[in-house]
């Protein structure tokens, strides 16, 4: 359903960086499976190999032996602006007079049109029509004028939305975090190298080890020679805007971001998610995979003889279900991929637990399925609030007509669903267990108000556009 990219660049002594790029993709291949692609360079050249398709399709040997140089990055990509082929596929390169780029980006921007035209206008002939292209020009533009540094400052001044990137220039690696920190990204050490990853998970596969998350604002710039790595602040940030759907969905839960371990927090809004509607049933059961963590956190803090049970199968080689086109695909794509254990089901009182209702496709299959398997009644508890509008920054979540919640009170959407009882959990709980305020959260599909300035949209908070005319890096 909704997913989002995955961003990586690695810089190691003298080791080929193909191949740990090519499995950190792997490792990140969840948050995107439209395209995959992987830029290095030697310190003559800069090479390339992006293709539609997963990480493991996208690539053979001979791809990954042609991408030489031990400075590189990649990107897993599902698309939220442009479109869906071979022109959007990242990462993005750009040759320039002096040198060359390539960029790699997880989020979204909103004044994409703006720069785009402006650029155009100045003589930049874009290939895409997406988002990323556009940073990938502006930042080109400004090396031509400025230290590498200062040129991202600029281009960072002028792009407005989220935004965590890897970027190569010639050898050089770097990473860059948008200034509310909407999209994670962090930092790891290897023994000959770093590695800067939108998720943890990426690094341990490499047997790294995590350093620390790229701080909001914040330019890392790897060493070329893999022995460290320099940090500006580039913009000081009062207040954070964290994508709260990257703990709840989005993220493995065995990735820290932001200094919390997935799996944790999803296990304390399962706890929480009993505290606030927690019902006696004979067997709580999460809807895999990504339902787990809320369902075993719920059942530990159940009172004995509230059982946890697997008591549905997941066929793994189905993919998300909620990029399927129509809903009579998505509705089979459900039943393909989850199928009840009669036994753990039938005569029982159940509760099953997933981590967010987005179309309802899912539930409403459930709830349906589960009946037809024996159970008497049907609960469904839901580890976050009701997404009532789309997201702008980065993740394809449904339009408003869409989205069940959008315009649904929970009862109706009970009734639509038909289960026994419904409860999602509420906003104050997702900031408790993430150890933050609502208002350092980016909750944007949950209250409808957004972090930054949409056309169209309520902000929560003062918001600055900034200027794309004139803007300076020392502005
Ligand atoms: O209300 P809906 O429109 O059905 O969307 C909600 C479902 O989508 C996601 O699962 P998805 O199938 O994308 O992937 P998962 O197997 O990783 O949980 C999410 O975990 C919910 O189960
Ligand atoms: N999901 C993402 O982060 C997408 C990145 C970029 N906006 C694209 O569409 O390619
Ligand atoms: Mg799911």
């Amino acid at each position: 359903m909704h997913e989002k990219c995955g961003v990586v660049g690695i810089s190691t002594a003298d080791r080929d960086v193909a191949r740990p790029l090519y499995y950190s993709l792997y490792a990140l291949q969840h948050r995107g499976q439209e395209s995959a692609g992987i830029v290095t360079h030697d310190g003559f050249q800069q090479y390339e190999h992006v293709e539609m398709g997963l990480v493991g399709d996208a690539f053979d040997e001979g791809d990954l032996d042609s991408l030489n140089g031990s400075n590189g990055i990649g990107h897993v990509r599902y698309p939220t602006s442009g479109s869906v082929n071979n022109c959007c596929a990242q990462p993005f390169s750009v040759s320039f007079k002096s040198g060359s780029l390539g960029l790699a980006h997880n989020g979204n921007l909103i004044n994409t049109d703006e720069i785009r035209e402006e650029l155009a206008a100045l003589g930049h002939a874009f290939t895409s029509d997406g988002d990323t292209e556009v940073i990938a020009h502006d930042l080109a533009r400004n090396l031509l004028e400025e230290d590498l540094v200062r040129a991202v400052k600029r281009t960072m001044s002028r792009i407005h939305g989220s935004y965590s990137l890897t970027i190569t220039h010639d050898e050089t690696v770097l990473g860059v975090r948008d200034p509310q920190g909407n999209r994670p990204l962090c930092i790891g050490e290897l023994d000959d190298g770093y590695v800067l990853a939108s998720e943890s998970a990426a690094i341990d596969t490499l047997d790294g080890e995590l350093v620390r998350d790229v701080r909001p604002g914040e330019l890392v710039v790897l060493h070329d020679d893999g022995s460290g790595f320099d940090t500006y602040q580039l913009v000081e940030t009062e207040q954070t805007a964290h994508c709260f759907f990257e703990h709840v969905y989005f993220a493995r839960p065995d990735s820290v971001i932001d200094d919390e371990l997935v799996y944790e927090v999803r296990r304390d809004l399962g706890g929480a998610l009993w505290e606030e509607s927690g019902i006696e049933t004979d067997v709580v059961m999460p809807v895999p995979d990504s339902g787990r963590a809320f369902a075993s956190g719920y059942a530990d803090a159940a009172p004995e003889g509230v059982d946890f049970a697997e008591g549905l199968m997941k066929n793994r080689y189905v993919g998300r279900t909620f990029i399927m086109p129509t809903q009579d695909e998505r509705e089979r794509a459900v039943r393909l991929k989850l199928n009840p254990i009669k036994s753990t089901v039938e005569g029982k009182t159940v509760t099953v637990i997933d981590d967010s209702i987005v179309r309802g496709t899912t539930s409403s299959q459930l709830v349906e399925l589960l009946y037809e398997a024996g159970a008497e009644e049907v609960h469904v508890r839901i580890g976050a609030p009701p997404i009532v509008a789309p997201c702008y920054m980065g993740i394809d979540m449904a339009s408003r007509e869409e989205l069940i919640a959008a315009d649904k009170s929970v009862d109706e959407i009970r009734e639509e669903i038909k289960a026994d009882s419904l409860s999602y959990l509420s906003i104050g709980a997702i900031a408790d267990a993430l150890g933050t305020s609502d208002s350092n959260l980016c909750l944007g599909c949950v209250t409808g108000e957004y972090p930054y300035d949409i056309e169209g949209e309520q902000t929560d908070r003062e918001v600055e556009r900034p200027a794309v005319g004139h803007s300076s890096a020392d502005d």
